[in-house]
């Protein structure tokens, strides 16, 4: 996963590597934001499920020249290449085939969508993409792309007024509301003015603790356990409604995250921090090697910056994590 996004990999002279970019072309409808699907013929590879449109990359040329040319001929779009926002890079074995797909984000775009070669096409609405109805190497590409791919964590002492200036100009992110400092009646009283604040920012709000302060604030958008919180359980605490986070360490509590069915994890630190000088740092080397094969996304924490996010999923993560990016 650490291959750029035009360098295509290579592989056992026996399966063939194809590589592939793919477009999720995006558009907003009524707040939601929607993506283009297209349904594969019945006779192709991994025939009948639902795609991106997209596809082979030819020899010489880069993923975003073949996504312009690929949209225009599949779906009759015309996106410029500066139009096209890197998304990750994944490689996945079919068995009798290995993609390397390069997902893109298209954004500016002009023409109305047609199927040219006849198939179907549709507009989903990317929270509720079903990952079993694409190919198996697009599950991973459905998670990115539903989950904001900045986790903004709040400083020390902050208040709902506070909030509601930092988080100007972060439409999209998701803020993670944590304040140790708080007991838990204190913490519901700022929970419960923070959500509207979120709310009008633009941003899903995350609350930080025990579950029971979601039951006592239920139109947050979330929950994230701390790691000492997360150890004691053994299944999913919250609905499926809500989004739940786990922080993590190391490979065995990110494994038990991911039994528990939480959305997200955050891995730190991937970088040296004031905060946590005691704790090495993992490099961005090791926090792929800790994410590799999971089948949860994880945020990058620790002395990472809010532009490190195409660093992170070339690593195989979804996205940063942070307090010190956009709170100082
Ligand atoms: N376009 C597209 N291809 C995908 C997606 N996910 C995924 O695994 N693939 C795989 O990437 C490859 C794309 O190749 P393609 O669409 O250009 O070629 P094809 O299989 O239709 O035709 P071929 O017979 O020439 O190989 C296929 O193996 C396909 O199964 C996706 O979301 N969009």
């Amino acid at each position: 996963m650490s291959t750029s996004p035009s360098t295509p990999n290579t592989g056992p002279e026996s399966v063939k590597t194809v590589h592939v970019a793919v477009a999720a072309v995006s558009r907003h409808e009524g707040g939601r934001e929607q993506v283009l699907v297209a349904q594969r013929h019945a006779h192709q590879h991994q025939g009948g499920l639902l795609e991106f449109p997209g596809g082979k990359v030819e020899p010489g040329e880069s993923a975003e020249a073949a996504l312009v040319r690929e949209l225009d001929e599949e779906v009759g779009l015309r996106v410029p290449e500066s139009g096209l926002g890197f998304e990750l890079s994944l490689t996945h074995d079919y068995g009798d085939r290995r993609v390397q797909l390069d997902l893109y984000r298209a954004t500016g775009f002009s023409g109305e969508p047609q199927g040219r070669e006849d198939q179907p096409l549709m507009w989903l609405d990317v929270a509720t993409l079903d990952p079993g109805d694409f190919p198996a190497a697009n599950r991973r590409m459905i998670q990115v792309l539903a989950l904001p791919a900045r986790t903004l964590v709040t400083g020390a002492g902050v208040t709902a007024d506070e909030l509601a200036d930092r988080l100007r100009g972060w439409a999209g992110s998701q803020c993670l509301l944590r304040c140790p400092e708080l007991d838990d009646a204190a913490y519901q009283g700022l929970a419960s003015a923070c959500v509207p604040v979120a709310r009008n920012a633009g941003c899903a709000l995350v609350l930080h603790g025990a579950p029971e302060r979601l039951a006592a604030v239920p139109d947050a958008n979330g929950l994230h356990l701390p790691w000492r919180e997360a150890r004691a359980l053994m299944e999913r605490p919250i609905s499926s409604a809500y989004r739940l986070g786990v922080s993590c360490h190391d490979r065995a509590s990110l494994e038990h995250a991911q039994r528990l069915g939480a959305d997200y994890a955050f891995l730190s630190p991937v970088r040296p921090t004031a905060s946590h000088p005691e704790r090495s740092p993992l490099g961005w080397d090791g926090f792929e090697a800790l994410v590799a094969e999971l089948d949860l996304p994880v945020y990058a924490l620790g002395g990472v910056g809010g532009d490190d996010v195409v660093e992170s999923r070339r690593h195989g993560g979804c996205g940063v994590a942070g307090i010190g990016f956009w709170w100082h």
